[in-house]
Formats: structure tokens, C-alpha cells, sequence
């Protein structure tokens, strides 16, 4: 993965954007450095999927700044897409095409094709089955899905991956895998931003846990060095009081 030491993959600083008359962020601070799993929790409703369509360039910000590998989604918002790899709750791929060629599909619109060496070597990376290669995708699982687009990410060298709910309808050794998977993508240097409702799935795999609350990151945990790598207690009673919190 080349990238520019001193460019954080994201970095976002008081932020507000408002919708509809209320201010849905609300001054939300919140930086990403290179191979860093961040997982912001937050009640329903309080402003996490509004934070990830920001950072893909499709709400208009009332003030703050913001920027994708030193790039402002509001100038450039192609070339931010361009560059961060997101995964909806649920992926879609082409459902008539294989692992494969949604691929090479999706490589080819943005007009980097990669050899089929690169996009096995991809596969396997992810732990995508070889049997799945060249199997037609609406045959595949959440898990399946999500392993396709991860190496899509990976082919296309995204600094950044944002992920809404990732681990939602996995079963456990499903969502185990995948925690597993991004730990791998974080040594190779990519930042993670994962939207969930999993305290423990965030507890076992981020770096740093944000509890989103009034529109901006009331509370922030760091994982420790050494086990456990979060204090649970602290982390349910925070989420305990966003949740007696959050609007109705
Ligand atoms: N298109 C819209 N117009 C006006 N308000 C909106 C719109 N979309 C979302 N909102 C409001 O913005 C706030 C934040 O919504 P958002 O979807 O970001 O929350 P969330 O934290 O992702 O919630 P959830 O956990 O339920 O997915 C909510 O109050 C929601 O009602």
C-alpha cells in the first residue's frame, strides 16, 4: 500500500451538518491514522450513518472541515470515492456474475483493471473460498459478499474502509472470520471506520472506541497494550447512558 507518511487516511474536525432544522452532527471531531480500527457506537438515530455519508461526499456540510487522504470530499468528491472502499450493511454485488467478474467489473469501470494473478492473490487474502471464484454471487452469504468487496478494496489500494454494520446477521464463527480479516487489513495499513452496535465485536478488534452522542464524540476508549484490551464495564455504562439518552 503506498501512502504519503504525513496524510491521514481521514481527518474530520467540527464538523456540523444539519438536516431537515436540527443539527444531526454537531461538531464531531475525529481523525484516523494509517492501520487504525475505529468503531463508533451510538443510539439510534444519533448521527453514525449520517458521518459516513459525509465522508463519501453526499451531504452538504454547514461548517467544519473534512478530508479523505488530504483530499476534501466537498471539492473532489469523485476522487474521494475513488479512493475509500464502502461497505453498506448489505453489500450488493452483480448477482449474476461471479466473484470474479463483479471484480473485474468494478476494477475495470474505475479504470484499473488487475490481472487475474492479482485478483486470486486478493481472493485468498481475504479468505474467500476458491470455490467461489468463479461461482455466481447470489449464491453467496453476507460473509461471501463482504470478503468480494473487501478485495475489491484491496485491488484498489483504499486507504480507507468504511463499514455500516458490518458483523449485523453474521453468525459467530462468521463474525469472528471477519474481525480476523480486519486485523489483517489494518497491518497492511489500512484505517477502518466501523459504524456497529457490537460492543463486544468492537471491543475485541478496534484500536479506539467512540460512542457518538448530540452529534459529536462524547466518549472515546483506547485499547489498552495489554488484556483486556478494553475495560467492558466502562463500555456498557457508557452505552447504557447514550442510550437512555438518544431521541425517541
Ligand atoms: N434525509 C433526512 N432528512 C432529514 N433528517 C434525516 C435524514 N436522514 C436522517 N435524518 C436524521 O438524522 C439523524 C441521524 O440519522 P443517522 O441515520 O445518521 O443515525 P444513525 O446513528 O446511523 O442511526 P441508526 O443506528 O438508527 O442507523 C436522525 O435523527 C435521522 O432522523
Amino acid at each position: 500500500m503506498v501512502m504519503q507518511p504525513d496524510i491521514l487516511p481521514l481527518t474530520i474536525h467540527d464538523l456540523v451538518i444539519t438536516r431537515g432544522d436540527r443539527r444531526v452532527l454537531d461538531g464531531l471531531s475525529l481523525s484516523l491514522a494509517p492501520g487504525e480500527i475505529y468503531a463508533l457506537l451510538g443510539g439510534n438515530g444519533a448521527g453514525k450513518s449520517t458521518t459516513l455519508f459525509a465522508i463519501l461526499g453526499f451531504l452538504a456540510r454547514s461548517s467544519g472541515t473534512l478530508s479523505v487522504a488530504g483530499t476534501d470530499p466537498a471539492e473532489a468528491p469523485d476522487a474521494v470515492r475513488a479512493r475509500v472502499a464502502y461497505l453498506p450493511e448489505n453489500v450488493a454485488l452483480y448477482d449474476h456474475l461471479s466473484a470474479r467478474e463483479n471484480v473485474d467489473y468494478f476494477l475495470k469501470v474505475a479504470g484499473t483493471p488487475r490481472p487475474r494473478v492479482d485478483v486470486e492473490a486478493a481472493f485468498e487474502s481475504v479468505g474467500l473460498a476458491a470455490s467461489a471464484w468463479d461461482a455466481r454471487a447470489a449464491s453467496f452469504s453476507k460473509g461471501m459478499r463482504q470478503k468480494t468487496a473487501i478485495a475489491l478494496a484491496l485491488l484498489r489500494q483504499a486507504p480507507l474502509l468504511l463499514l455500516d454494520e458490518p458483523t449485523s446477521g453474521l453468525d459467530p464463527a462468521a463474525a469472528a472470520d471477519f474481525h480476523a480479516l480486519l486485523a489483517s487489513l489494518s497491518a497492511r495499513g489500512v484505517a477502518v471506520l466501523m459504524v456497529t452496535h457490537d460492543l463486544l465485536g468492537a471491543a475485541d478488534t478496534a484500536n479506539r472506541i467512540g460512542l457518538i452522542q448530540a452529534g459529536r464524540i462524547a466518549r472515546e476508549w483506547t485499547a489498552s497494550d495489554t488484556a483486556p484490551r478494553f475495560d467492558l464495564n466502562a463500555l456498557h455504562d457508557g452505552f447504557a447512558g447514550a442510550r437512555a439518552w438518544a431521541p425517541a
